[in-house]
């Protein structure tokens, strides 16, 4: 029984259409729902008694499954492409993730071709296991503070890693605890006494043979973190060396050599590729973003649809609480936000592989504005995805505080992304002095790219809003129009607040809060503006495209109400103007309701993969939650185990001992 039918029945769009623009193609479609079902009808991948498992089982499990995919990456000759959405619904982290979405691109960004001939053959057919040892347990944010060093001994052709103080025990690093082999070390470099900045050293950490550490290597997990299964998977990892010796060739030295003499060489290419890796990752966590919110937000939304409170007249039924303008007003953006989420993730990838082509031909332009983009979206849409999935927590009442709605461990899993690839509040430092380098170079550099409206700074600080009526809203260009002045006016004061300092770094230190306003309005220009052009490109399918241009609208009006206070105080828009915006939003909020549950089946997400009684596809909500209750393990019997030993006790003393 589809107890959601009726929801289905109402919407004006073709979902199966709607699923290849979310997946982006028809082919991307086919593969990932190809994988979404291999993982869903496979036993090995079963997630549900997950939370409940000790932590030595808990990661053995993650072992057992680990190696079940790569057996089915193996026999059934999986693309690259598929063995990332077989990760993806598998949703477990582990040790491969940062074998494959760190240690290997790190080699491939860092190293040499001698290097890479050597060691990508090893890692890409997982017969080394490596991860990325960058932080420490005194620094992580400030990489240059790092304090792990490796010295060269030019009598032995060698480095000598160490680790001086307990604050440089690197600290972290998933994948190292209990099972990598081998690490990408970022430390120190020291030659001839004199300090050359940090790079990474592919380095052994353990026994090829029996896995055990090798001489001089310290190593093991840094324990258990936050929330029932969720990250435990992962045996992040504490390390430190004594004097451990590697080859010079194990020094990454794309970027800087060091010759046998003890001679620096530098190479052509900037020393910021050695920040690399991160570019890269952050691309695919803006990507994961839209993942993990269009889950909750699929949760959240069957729910409200299923949930009734209130409102009966007559015996009849009680009110949906999705029809309920205040659900609305909370869930609404969340979904329009997965949505774009997915668009602006999808021209970063984009971005990203056109600089990663760039690179690989020593073309080094655009890996600034790169390291804004990547930097500023993962931010932003981490931040994002963690505020919304407690949200969606709340939205599905006290039932989503059972572990068994999926969002509690897909939070706990999902809030290290705020932290972890820079935390959220520095990257967004590094975007705001990408744009005050920006705005201090306009009389004689024309701004590209994202920064482009910059060159039309004058007139955007001059130019007021048109909108006269909540229609005049429903205009892409009065909307983009509207968040370019807002960004450009910001930036244009902040720069201006700036100059006034004699000292630079002391005026970026004390503006910093509004340095970081500058960067989050920014970045959603970007996000706004990705997803206007998206729907200039050809989309098929009855009413898709509509329907993707009322969330669109959503998303933007919905960031004008909560930032209006920008909005008005750059003296862009009247309150006459912000309190139009917010008439449509309500509006466009009555247009999405009937279309709700299409736009979240339109994940094509299987109820494997969600995780959650909430959001199951048939709606079939208080049997599944009355049924899996039964099935805790405290459950098993009608007297539980201590009961004899420490309650009886106090039911049978007599009652005059107390004094209560
Ligand atoms: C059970 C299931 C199993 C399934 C099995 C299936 C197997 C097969 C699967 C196959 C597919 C797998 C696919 C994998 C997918 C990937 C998954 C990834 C998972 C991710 C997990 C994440 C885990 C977390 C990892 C980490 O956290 S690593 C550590 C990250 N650390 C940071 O981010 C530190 C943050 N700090 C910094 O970035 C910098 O130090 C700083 C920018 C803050 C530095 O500031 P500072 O001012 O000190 O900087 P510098 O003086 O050094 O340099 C300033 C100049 O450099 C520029 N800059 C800075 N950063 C960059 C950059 N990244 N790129 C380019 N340029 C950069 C600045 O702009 C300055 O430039 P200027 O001088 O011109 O102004
Ligand atoms: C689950 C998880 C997995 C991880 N995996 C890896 C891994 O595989 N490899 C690896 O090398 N590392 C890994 N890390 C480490 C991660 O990259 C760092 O924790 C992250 O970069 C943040 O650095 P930090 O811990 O030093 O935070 P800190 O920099 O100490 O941040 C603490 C606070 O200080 C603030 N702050 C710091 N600097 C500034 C500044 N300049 N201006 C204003 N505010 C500032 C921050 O905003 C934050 O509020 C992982 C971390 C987590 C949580």
């Amino acid at each position: 029984m589809d107890y959601l039918s009726d929801e289905r029945k109402k919407s004006d769009f073709d979902v199966e259409a709607m699923k290849v623009a979310w997946a982006g193609s028809i082919q991307e479609f086919q593969l990932s729902d190809r994988m979404a079902k291999l993982v869903a009808n496979d036993p090995v991948f079963e997630k549900f008694t997950r939370p409940m498992l000790g932590r030595k089982e808990l990661l053995k499990n993650t072992l057992r499954k680990s190696a079940h995919a790569w057996k089915l990456i193996i026999d059934l000759r999986l693309s690259e492409e598929e063995a990332k959405w077989l990760r993806l619904y598998v949703d477990e982290p582990a040790y491969t993730d940062l074998h494959w979405g760190m240690f290997i691109p790190a080699i491939e960004g860092q190293g040499t071709e001698e290097q890479k001939k050597k060691w990508l053959p090893l890692a890409k057919k997982m017969q080394i296991i490596g991860c990325y040892a960058q932080t420490e347990l005194g620094h992580g944010s400030n990489v240059q503070g790092l304090e792990t060093t490796a010295t060269f001994d030019t009598r032995t052709d060698e480095f000598i890693m160490h680790s001086p103080t307990l604050t440089s025990s690197k600290w972290w690093p998933g994948g190292l605890g209990k099972l990598s082999t081998h690490a990408v070390v970022y430390a120190r470099l020291i030659v001839g006494g004199q300090f050359h900045g940090v790079h990474g050293f592919i380095v052994q950490l353990r026994s090829l043979e029996d896995h055990s550490p090798l001489p001089g290597i310290t190593v093991g997990d840094i324990g258990l973190k936050f929330g029932n299964g969720a990250y435990n998977t992962m045996d992040n990892g504490v390390l430190r060396f004594d004097h451990v010796r590697i080859p010079r060739n194990q020094m990454l030295m794309r970027v800087s050599q060091v010759t046998k003499e003890g001679k620096i060489m530098q190479s052509d290419v900037p020393r910021q590729l050695i920040y690399g890796t991160m570019v890269y990752v952050r691309q695919t966590i803006v990507a994961d973003a839209s993942k993990a919110l269009s889950r909750a937000v699929c949760i959240a939304t069957r729910y409200s649809a299923v949930r009734r409170q209130f409102g009966s007249r007559d015996g009849g039924p009680e009110t949906q609480v999705i029809d309920y303008k205040t659900q609305q007003s909370r869930l609404f953006p969340l979904l329009a936000s997965a949505y774009a989420f997915r668009f602006v993730s999808e021209w970063l990838k984009s971005l990203y592989l056109d600089v990663k082509q760039r690179l690989e031909a020593n073309e080094f332009s655009t890996l600034p504005e790169a390291h804004a983009c990547t930097a500023g979206l993962k931010s932003l849409t981490t931040t994002a995805t963690a505020d919304g999935i407690e949200e969606c927590r709340k939205l599905c009442g006290g039932h989503g505080y059972l572990v068994s709605s999926g969002l509690p461990e897909l939070f706990a899993v999902y809030i290290p992304a705020c932290t972890y690839e820079g935390d959220n509040v520095v990257l967004m430092l590094q975007v705001a002095r990408f744009l005050v380098k920006t705005v201090s170079e306009l009389g004689h550099k024309k701004p590209v790219g994202t920064t482009a409206y910059m060159g039309r700074v004058a007139s955007l600080m001059q130019k007021n809003s048109a909108v006269q009526t909540a229609e005049g809203w429903l205009n892409p260009g009065a909307v983009v129009e509207a968040f370019e002045s807002r960004a450009a006016r910001m930036a244009v004061r902040c720069a201006q607040e700036l100059a006034k300092f004699g000292n630079p770094e002391e005026g970026f230190a004390e503006l910093a809060v509004d340095l970081v306003e500058v960067a989050v309005s920014h970045c959603q220009l970007i996000v706004v503006t990705k997803f206007f052009e998206k729907l200039q490109q050809d989309i098929p399918g009855k009413g898709v495209k509509e329907s993707l241009e009322v969330l669109c609208y959503v998303y933007a009006l919905f960031l004008l109400h909560k930032h209006q206070g920008d909005f008005l105080a750059t003296g862009y828009l009247t309150p006459k103007q912000a309190s139009l915006a917010n008439a449509q939003l309500r509006t466009l909020y009555s247009k999405v309701r009937p279309n709700a549950i299409a736009l979240v089946d339109s994940f094509s997400y299987t109820d494997h993969y969600l995780g959650s009684i909430l959001g199951r596809y048939d709606g079939n909500v208080y049997p599944k939650l009355y049924e899996a209750a039964w099935e805790d393990p405290l459950n098993d019997s009608d007297v539980i185990d201590g009961f004899h030993q420490y309650v009886q006790p106090i039911l049978k003393q007599r009652l005059h001992s107390a004094k209560l």
